[in-house]
């Protein structure tokens, strides 16, 4: 049988929520696969706010009204849960580790690391996270006129570095190309599985389980090495025994190595895939609104000292605005997903036990009735109080709310400050022969084929703006 067939031939629980039928999908089935979000937008807009998809057993819909999507991840998060194809995937590389984890035991996983993202600790790893940004700018600039960079891999490498020195203590430098490659794989591949409507056995030697598992076995290495180094340290008399950032807290904590791996493993592709997609959107929006970049750079080269991980909370706030603009526009992580276990009500329609719950940041994020003008940069909007907060979730809802959301913001601030203290952003072609990158929704929205931005050193800057 022909995955087309197999998609016609599947029977959908009947729950009376509109959507398209097994057929459309079949039709569909290589457009979804090539482009989810414009698939997606098109089903929002033709079916409305509760979708239901044609899938084998309970039902599956897109939930996209704002309060649906709180009582899916905050009001009701206790009855929905993790156990999806997407987060079945992902598990496949880092386990069950805190982001993929559907166990009742992730609570205990998530006080452990917990203090590893608490403000003092943030404040005491800046310095870090501005060497890294600082390191990953002056290799990859050395030109002192104008030049043509790829920033979504400039920003891949930085992300990383910022995570390793940041929650490691570790300069991932010596491990950095073997760990881009494994984690950009392994998430290809997490990307792939989700998207399959076939399952394959994990045992058998399908191109991309042993991909997989080579990715894995790569992960495994880096990780055990970090650990065994962190061990091999000498610890002064009254110090914590392996130190208080999180690969210490972890080793202190009781929990396996296996266990502690998947932590670790969850740590780099969540912390720095997310963190590099925000950054180079965000790089390419400044390029497209000099008043925008111009302003920015005001702002951060007005604060007494060097950016902080935790100025964005309250001392940069147009800075803020702008990151925040950029996430509603362009948030990494494009899908969410739940099931329930129980029979529930969503959209004031009785849904069975089983229910996946299907939500899209990218689709809330634009919608027309909260968000004025919607695919607009306007990071003044959220100089606005109480500018559609209600639809906002980059980082989730509820309490599987991104643990690293502090950390995210404060790197962005960080790495934007050192980038743009010495460079200004400019488009390559100028802004009449611009055309945007396509997004493509990979583990999280990246720009397809890459973001080519002119960097020029600010002294290089015709007309001698400076930050
Ligand atoms: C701009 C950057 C980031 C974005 C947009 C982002 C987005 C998200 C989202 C939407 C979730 C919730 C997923 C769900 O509810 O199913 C999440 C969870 C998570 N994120 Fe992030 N994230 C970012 C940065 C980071 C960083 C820097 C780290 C750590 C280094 C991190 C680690 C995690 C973990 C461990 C979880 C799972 C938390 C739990 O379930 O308890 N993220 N993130």
């Amino acid at each position: 049988m022909t995955v087309s067939e197999r998609l016609q031939a599947l029977q959908p629980t009947e729950i009376g929520v509109p959507g398209p039928t097994s057929t459309d999908m079949a039709r569909a089935f290589r457009s979804v696969r090539r482009d989810p979000l414009t698939f997606l937008g098109q089903v929002q807009q033709r079916y409305g706010d509760l979708v239901s998809f044609p899938v084998p057993g309970a039902p599956a819909l897109l939930v996209n009204d704002p309060d649906d999507v709180r009582h899916v991840l905050q009001t009701g998060a206790r009855h929905w849960g993790k156990q999806t194809v997407q987060y079945a995937a992902l598990g496949r590389v880092t386990g069950p580790g805190l982001l993929a984890s559907a166990e009742p035991n992730w609570i205990e996983h998530r006080r452990l690391a917990a203090p590893a993202f608490h403000h003092e600790r943030l404040a005491a790893v800046s310095d870090r996270v501005r060497s890294a940004a600082d390191d990953g700018v002056r290799e990859a600039l050395t030109s002192s006129g104008p030049a043509v960079v790829d920033v979504a891999s400039l920003m891949h490498r930085i992300g990383l570095d910022a995570v390793g020195r940041a929650l490691f203590s570790a300069d991932l430098g010596g491990h950095a190309d073997d760990l881009l490659r494994a984690s950009s794989a392994a998430a290809e591949i997490v990307v792939k599985l989700g998207r399959s409507i076939l399952p394959t056995a994990e045992w058998a030697p399908t191109r991309t389980n042993l991909r997989l598992r080579a990715a894995r076995r790569r992960l495994d290495t880096v990780t055990a090495q970090l650990m065994a180094d962190r061990r091999a340290r000498p610890c002064a008399p009254g110090d914590v025994p392996h130190g208080d950032d999180l690969l210490g807290l972890l080793l202190d904590s009781g929990l396996t190595d296996p266990e502690i791996r998947d932590e670790l493993v969850t740590m780099v592709i969540a912390g720095h895939e997310t963190v590099a997609a925000s950054l180079t959107w965000t790089l390419m929006l400044l390029a497209e609104d000099q008043a925008a970049q111009d302003r920015l750079r005001a702002e951060l080269a007005a604060l007494p000292g060097p950016v902080s991980l935790l100025d964005h909370r309250d001392r940069i706030p147009w800075t803020r605005a702008v990151i925040d603009e950029a996430l509603r526009l362009f948030p990494p992580a494009w899908v969410i997903s739940r099931r329930s276990d129980r029979d529930d009500v969503v959209g004031g329609v009785d849904v069975p036990a089983g229910t996946l719950a299907i939500i899209s940041p990218w689709l809330v994020h634009r919608r027309p009735d909260v968000w004025a003008d919607p695919d607009e940069f306007r990071p003044q909007r959220f100089l606005e109080s109480g500018a559609g907060r209600t639809a906002y979730l980059p980082f989730g809802q509820g309490p599987r709310l991104c643990i690293g959301r502090e950390l995210a913001l404060g790197e962005m601030a960080v790495v934007l400050g050192r980038l743009l203290a010495t460079h200004h952003v400019g488009l390559p072609s100028g802004p009449s022969g611009w055309r945007r990158p396509a997004p493509e929704a990979q583990v999280a929205v990246h720009p397809r084929g890459g973001m080519p931005l002119t960097l020029t050193p600010l002294s290089g800057v015709a007309g001698g703006r400076r930050g």
